[in-house]
């Protein structure tokens, strides 16, 4: 049977832990057929990003146009942009209608040198986003304020989801405090929490990556977006629980995506 295509646009992580990589492995992972578009080539390990190599916009667009005129692209996720020029390639084919069921994962870290145009290139973006999940760093970038507790990631929530995402959940995996992994989901009928165990583990790399994947995974499945959320939110966990004893690199290790061979074998 013909899998169903997905597409994650965002930058290659050459340690295979976050990034396109990531991205790739939890769709193969859904059983799904992954494209993908490269914004950026980024030198980085375990222990950290030590380059970021940015594509220029008109070879971000071209692969677009490679993609979307020739597969039957069910969903997009949208990680590192990198560049204002990538932003806006990607917004344009949003704004032409040819994203469907767009999740955005606003990586802001690795492109620090270029975070001011990639803010407000991202903040083009977002009101053709279905979900957007940035983290608490993130959050704070685009709401202008720092994002700390719980109450102000409900708070940034809505205020990102003022600027058009229905559906916007601020990831709170950096909270060291505690024994859950609390995330605030802002949606159309208010706030709500998805609060699941913390696992304590050092090989938490790719987090991010892996739960936008898996969000717009069970998009083009067909799941509603709350019940995408609880399904990611399941993944990650159990992917952070699968690589606790594994030893690769000698910082924050990656995540173990295929420890669960078809979802259904999970959710049941
Ligand atoms: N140690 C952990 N245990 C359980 N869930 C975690 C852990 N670390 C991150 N998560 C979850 O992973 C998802 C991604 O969040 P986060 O790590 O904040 O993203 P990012 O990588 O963008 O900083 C969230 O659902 C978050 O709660
Ligand atoms: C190329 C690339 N993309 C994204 C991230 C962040 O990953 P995460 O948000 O999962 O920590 C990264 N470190 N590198």
């Amino acid at each position: 049977m013909t899998p169903l295509a997905v597409l994650a646009i965002g930058g290659s992580d050459s340690s295979g832990g976050s990034g396109l990589q990531a991205d790739v492995k939890v769709f193969a992972a859904m059983r799904l057929y992954g494209a993908t578009v490269a914004t950026s080539v980024t030198a980085q390990n375990t222990r950290g990003v030590q380059d970021v190599f940015e594509l220029p916009g008109n070879v971000v667009s071209a692969q677009l146009s490679a993609v979307l005129e020739d597969l039957p692209i069910k969903a997009v996720k949208v990680g590192m942009l990198a560049t204002a020029e990538a932003a806006a390639a990607v917004t344009a084919k949003a704004r032409a209608g040819v994203l469907p069921n767009l999740v955005v994962d606003p990586v802001l870290e690795a492109a620090a040198g270029r975070r001011r145009g990639v803010v407000s290139a991202l903040e083009r973006l977002l009101p053709f986003a279905a979900v957007a999940t940035p983290n608490r760093d993130e959050a704070s970038a685009l709401v202008g304020w720092q994002v700390s507790t719980p109450a102000d990631m409900a708070g940034a929530a809505a205020q990102i989801a003022s600027n058009g995402p229905k559906y916007v959940v601020v990831t709170g995996g950096d909270m060291v405090a505690g024994d859950e992994a609390v995330d605030a989901v802002w949606t159309d009928a208010g706030a709500r929490f998805l609060r699941y165990p913390r696992v304590q583990t050092r090989n938490n790399r790719g987090t991010g990556c892996t739960f936008s994947a898996a969000i717009t995974s069970r998009l083009a499945q067909g799941d509603d977006v709350l019940e995408a959320l609880v399904a990611a939110k399941e993944y990650v966990t159990r992917s952070l629980v699968g690589a606790r004893d594994w030893d690769l690199g000698n910082g924050s290790g990656p995540l173990n995506h295929f420890d669960w061979p078809t979802f259904a074998a999970f959710s049941a």
